[in-house]
């Protein structure tokens, strides 16, 4: 903060004296929003161009409403679970590890070779291998059980839907020049980049066994060319994978399993986790001390339940950010800002797990949160991409270089914060702009930021990317 801002809690504490004891359940706010305008406003490597902030606020909107995009979009995705109830704890901490684990599962490898996970009969790169990894521990901890009491996550029928209803739908229906950015890598049509003309599945999924064998390598009936001897290899020798049951009871969602050092070891995270190619799961190691972490905090606050964190927040979105920013460590995503006096609050993984709750639950239940539209954008490394494909993002020439090269942009380090903070903003101000032209629109920056994502994707899997996303190795995002 520079020394002409008003320190926030000082300003909540003269409020507090002159206007009386603020309403017991007031939370004022995560900090997120302003802290990423006060980088915005001090930011000289990444900008925002506001005429193709308001042409794309036109398109996202339109094709919002062409395609109905809502919270139930979320639980359309064919791997996310659908709690069986509002007030489902299973699910709920389902969805907690997903977000403790949700960051990171960028490859240099070309995509035949990167890290992926195969799941009933389909492989999954990315976010999804996340998600099917943990959904995979899941089958095999009931199978191992004879049970299924993991009834919400048995409504899989391998051939789901998207929630967005054709992968080309961008379609050039955009408006204006979001183009026209000094460098030139914008999108020349005014935004979305043409027509993805992807398979129409939001995940990188493949059939397995639905590669072409070129006569290089083993066909490892994957369909993922393994290039060696066809065995598949999970990052761990074959004493140590006899050594794990193939179905065994590991209790992924579980705190108590999560703190237990001797049970939930970096063996059985590389079982739960082996790959369906040679790369292992970037970051095995901070995924273990985040779960480990994770569990000895639930234990101790929060009687080793993730229901009973949800339930501390009474209903308020900011209120269980905040409290996960404050008591877990690993959620605590604040950043030092040359200029500023206090840490740049960014908290991805703490609003993407509200977000995902509120969605999952439909707003209901333990997803009901009253302020739900006070959380922004969640600053990962997909959305800073389409926000420049779109040409709302644009960098100094040094930092686009760096990003179109591929090369390594450090966690935390000026340009860093800047393309996380930029997004934040940049996503505000496409929010207000769809607010003003349509004072109806029932649209905050959760339901913006899981449209940009799901698009993102649908761009990747269309193989349209046109810029490249910048690459950070954190456990942030
Ligand atoms: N801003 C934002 N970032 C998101 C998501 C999601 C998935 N959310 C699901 C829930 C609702 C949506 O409809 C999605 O179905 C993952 N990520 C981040 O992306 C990166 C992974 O990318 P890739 O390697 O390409 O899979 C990584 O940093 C991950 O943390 C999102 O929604 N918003």
């Amino acid at each position: 903060m520079s020394d002409d801002e008003a320190d926030p809690e000082l300003l909540a504490l003269l409020r507090q004296h002159f206007l009386g004891k603020p309403a017991a359940d007031a939370e004022p706010n995560t900090g997120v929003l302003q802290d990423a305008e006060a980088v915005y406003d001090d930011s000289i490597d990444v900008a925002i161009d506001m005429r193709s902030t308001k042409a794309a606020a036109q398109t996202i909107h339109a094709q919002m409403q062409r395609k109905e995009f809502s919270a139930g979009s979320w639980s359309s995705h064919e791997l996310h679970p659908t709690p069986s109830g509002p007030d489902d704890e299973e699910t709920v901490a389902f969805v907690f590890v997903l977000d403790l684990l949700n960051f990171s599962f960028w490859s240099d490898l070309p995509d035949e070779e990167r890290f992926a996970i195969e799941y009933r009969g389909r492989i999954w790169t990315g976010y999804w291998s996340l998600v099917a990894a943990l959904r995979r521990a899941l089958d095999e901890a009931n199978d191992a059980n004879g049970s299924s009491n993991g009834a919400a996550y048995d409504a899989i029928d391998g051939e789901g839907d998207s929630g967005i209803d054709d992968a080309s739908g961008l379609d050039g229906a955009s408006t204006g020049e979001a183009g026209s950015v000094s460098d030139g890598r914008g999108v020349a049509d005014g935004g979305f980049a043409g027509e993805s003309g992807s398979a129409g599945e939001s995940g990188s999924a493949g059939e397995v066994g639905s590669s072409a064998d070129d006569g290089n390598g083993a066909d490892d009936g994957n369909g993922v060319e393994s290039g060696s001897d066809g065995e598949h290899n999970s990052g761990i020798d074959e004493t140590e994978q006899a050594a794990i049951p193939k179905k065994r009871k590991i209790a992924i969602t579980s705190p108590d399993f999560w703190k237990n050092e001797d049970e939930c070891t970096l063996e059985i995270l590389r079982h739960v986790f082996r790959s369906a190619t040679e790369e292992e799961m970037p970051m095995l190691a901070e995924r273990l001390d985040c779960l480990r972490d994770a569990g000895r905090v639930l234990s101790h606050h929060y009687d080793g339940s993730v229901a009973n964190l949800v339930r501390a927040a009474d209903g308020s979105a900011v209120r269980l950010v905040n409290l996960l920013a404050r008591d877990f460590p690993c959620f605590r995503d604040e950043h030092f800002f040359a200029g500023r006096r206090r840490p740049v609050r960014l908290l991805k993984r703490a609003q993407i797990f509200v977000a995902d709750v509120w969605a999952c639950f439909g707003g209901q239940g333990f997803g009901a949160f009253r302020d739900i539209d006070k959380i922004t954008m969640f600053a990962d490394y997909r959305v800073p991409q389409i926000l420049n494909t779109l040409g709302c993002l644009y960098y100094s020439p040094s930092l686009a270089a760096t990003i179109s090269r591929g090369a390594l942009i450090e966690s935390g380090s000026r340009w860093e914060v800047q393309l996380r903070a930029c997004s934040i903003w940049c996503v505000e101000l496409l929010r207000r702009e769809i607010v003003k032209q349509h004072p109806d629109a029932k649209v905050n920056a959760v339901l913006i930021d899981f449209f940009l994502y799901d698009t993102m994707k649908e761009i990747e899997a269309g193989g349209k990317e046109t810029v490249r996303h910048h690459r950070t190795r954190s456990i942030w995002y």
